[in-house]
């Protein structure tokens, strides 16, 4: 009897790391969808290309069933998730199935029939042909260098409005007429079906379909099953979308590059970005990244050859970025500074867009209505009682939120401590300003759009259309609305209050407020004919800072050459490769220590001759969530292999380690974490 190697889904710490073997009645080809026995109970696995250890004088369970109506999943796709799971460092059976919609894992091989059958639903939108604007010199130049391709991976460089989505849709048909099929990865569900419609538009008779955490579990099944099927040749989706099985893959475009929404927070902590340039050159298709403000590792592969490098610094129609205005809040009066954060500048700029009925965009990082709530008479602030952080108060349903763990109370009457009535919001968020805003202008529509407005399904759909359609005169947001949306009438842009990333102790904090302002900035003036007249207001008590320098000048290139020496110097990415280890523990001495043991098995495995070090444990920057306590000890090397030959060796002596550490909960390894 043939044996096959099948991998299933393990737990991380489980001690089943490879693929399992199993005897097979006939030979079955690997990427095959099979059912197999599993201690009591019978499992989904994946029939590996090669890999399960004999061992002799074993006898070998049975595959149980076999899903004959699914084509075998690519070798390139076992490629992908194999080095995914090498270089995150988990185990490529967690990989594997996380890959694959939930459902089909659940099927048997009559049921998966009944559904491929209603694939046959599945249609093209349909409608007229596509009216194709005139593309601009920038957008031809470079359709022309992408097309002549060179380096596999592109890095398009396009401002804020030059029209880079164009030069996606073209890149998309080319990659069409030549017979392949297309993923296009968004960083946020929401920007997902705006993309869509013009996809849809574009592409009347091809079948598009759309990949991410918003789908019922039939819907992810279907979508899943047309791509893999071949039948879709359009694949839009965040970036769990990276993973889909796509035979004929001949271009991956993705947007906002630089987006940390990329990277995974959970579970094998990937990048959809680095994985989608792996799949590329694996697969043989181009490769697409763009933005306006390309992340500093992307742009330094560009500078140094690696990327082909493509800029489209004009805006459509020559409208002009917006002119940027620095407000020393330092000489700004203490009351308007202090109390209601709107400088007089600020107002005046707010009141002329109201006179001449444009509109405006006031940023604000904070949601909620002020972070904290004190006490005048004692010093009760309001502290979440499970983490080490404020709660956050929200005046809309007047409760105080932790936006850790969740927990949530309704706001006291008086001071839990003392019994004073006269407790006070410190500080502000968007629902504090939205209302400060209304106040200051008379008549005005202001709206708020940020997670907390959003939250229902299809809110922010309808708030974004009264956006367009011009029913807001003053619209408040988080990041959220500062990025992708095609604003049409906003000539002003400001930021209230975006000093505090300017200091934070994680060295990508500043590369971050670059991008999220320059990409506010771009929210402005996109009408050509106004964009004489747009302009961004920064507030700050910093003015003289070069980022703000770089920001005022919309010098990306200068703000990256800046910040590329110093993390040279600095040895720090793209300079140098980091992973985080992170450990989670009843008290924060069992999480150091837990650490500091980890630590000695790196010194004994050599981590300092081979080029990896190792900094001391130490609390994360909210050490304490859910009544958790949790640490973190960075590794830093110079040799991206260095590093990951170490971690190989490193992780599996870890999960040996636990049994003297009696509070440890959680420990999990981030490889180019993106916060630190
Ligand atoms: N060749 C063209 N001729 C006329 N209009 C165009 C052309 N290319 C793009 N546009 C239009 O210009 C506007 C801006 O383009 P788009 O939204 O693609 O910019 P972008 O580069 O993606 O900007 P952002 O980075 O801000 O999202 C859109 O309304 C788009 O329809
Ligand atoms: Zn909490």
């Amino acid at each position: 009897m043939p044996t096959v190697a099948v991998v299933v889904d393990t737990p991380q710490h489980s001690t089943v790391r490879g693929p399992l073997s199993y005897a097979a009645d006939e030979a079955l080809p690997a990427g095959a969808l099979v059912q197999v026995p599993l201690g009591r109970r019978t499992v989904c696995g994946i029939v590996w290309p090669a890999g399960a250890e004999e061992e002799p004088g074993v006898e070998l369970k049975p595959v149980a069933g076999v899903l004959r109506s699914l084509p075998p999943l690519p070798a390139s796709w076992c490629r992908l998730v194999e080095f995914a799971a090498g270089y995150y460092q988990r185990s490529v059976g967690e990989v594997a199935h996380a890959a694959l919609p939930a459902e089909l894992r659940k099927l048997d091989d009559a049921q998966l029939a009944q559904r491929l059958k209603k694939l046959a639903k599945l249609a093209p939108a349909g409608g007229p042909a596509p009216q194709l604007p005139e593309l601009t010199e920038e957008q031809v130049r470079a359709l022309e260098a992408l097309a002549q391709g060179g380096a596999p991976t592109a890095l398009l460089h396009g401002s804020t409005g030059s029209g880079k989505t164009e030069v996606y849709l073209r890149a998309v048909a080319q990659a069409l007429q030549a017979g392949r099929q297309a993923l296009v990865l968004v960083p946020e569900i929401n920007l997902t079906p705006q993309l869509e419609a013009r996809f849809a538009e574009r592409f009347p008779d091809r079948l598009i379909v759309s990949l991410h955490s918003g789908l019922t579990p039939a819907q992810r099944l279907r979508h899943w099953l047309a791509a893999h099927l071949g039948r879709a040749d359009i694949v839009l989706g965040t970036r769990m979308a990276v993973f889909a099985s796509l035979p004929r893959l001949g271009l991956v475009v993705v947007d906002e590059e630089h987006d940390p929404s990329y990277k995974s927070q959970e579970g094998a902590r990937y990048s959809a970005r680095d994985l989608a340039v792996y799949r590329g050159k694996l697969e043989g298709a181009t490769v697409l990244l763009g933005s306006a403000t390309p992340s500093l590792e992307s742009w330094y592969q560009a500078q140094r050859g690696r990327y082909l490098k493509l800029s489209m610094p004009t805006r459509i129609g020559g409208g002009a970025l917006p002119r940027v205005r620095l407000v020393d809040m330092n000489h700004v009066p203490k009351e308007a500074a202090f109390s209601h954060a709107l400088s007089p500048p600020l107002m005046e700029a707010l009141q002329q867009r109201l006179a001449r009925g444009e509109q405006s965009l006031v940023l604000l990082n904070r949601r909620g209505y002020a972070p904290v709530l004190q006490c005048l008479e004692c010093a009760w602030k309001s502290g979440c009682p499970h983490c080490s952080a404020w709660r956050v108060f929200h005046r809309s349903d007047r409760t105080l939120r932790c936006h850790h763990c969740g927990y949530t109370e309704r706001v006291p009457r008086a001071c839990p401590e003392c019994g004073n009535p006269d407790i006070q919001p410190l500080g502000r968020g968007t629902e504090r300003l939205e209302e400060q805003l209304a106040v200051s202008l008379p008549g005005a529509r202001v709206a708020r759009i940020d997670a907390d407005t959003t939250r229902l399904k299809g809110t922010l759909e309808s708030q974004l259309a009264s956006v367009h359609a011009g029913e807001v005169d003053v619209l408040v947001g988080t990041q959220m609305v500062a990025k992708g949306h095609d604003f049409r009438r906003v000539t002003l842009v400001a930021a209230v209050n975006p000093d505090a990333a300017l200091f934070s102790s994680d060295f990508r904090a500043g590369e971050r407020l670059f991008a999220l302002l320059m990409q506010a900035a771009g929210r402005a003036g996109r009408d050509a004919a106004q964009a004489g007249r747009s302009e961004m207001l920064i507030q700050t008590w910093h003015p003289t800072h070069p980022l703000y320098a770089a920001l005022r000048a919309h010098d990306y290139e200068a703000f990256a050459a800046e910040t590329l020496g110093e993390r040279e110097m600095a040895g720090l990415p793209p300079h140098a490769h980091l992973a985080l280890l992170r450990a989670e523990a009843r008290t924060q001495e069992a999480a150091q220590a837990w650490l500091q043991d980890a630590a000695r098995v790196a010194d004994e495995l050599g981590a300092a001759a081979a080029g990896v070090t190792l900094y001391p444990p130490v609390p994360m920057s909210i050490a304490r969530v859910a009544n958790v306590e949790r640490a973190q000890m960075l590794l830093e090397a110079a040799s991206r292999p260095a590093l990951q030959r170490l971690l190989s060796a490193w992780l599996p002596e870890l999960h040996g380690l636990r049994g003297a550490h009696k509070g440890l909960l959680r420990w999990a390894i981030d490889v180019d974490p993106l916060a630190i």
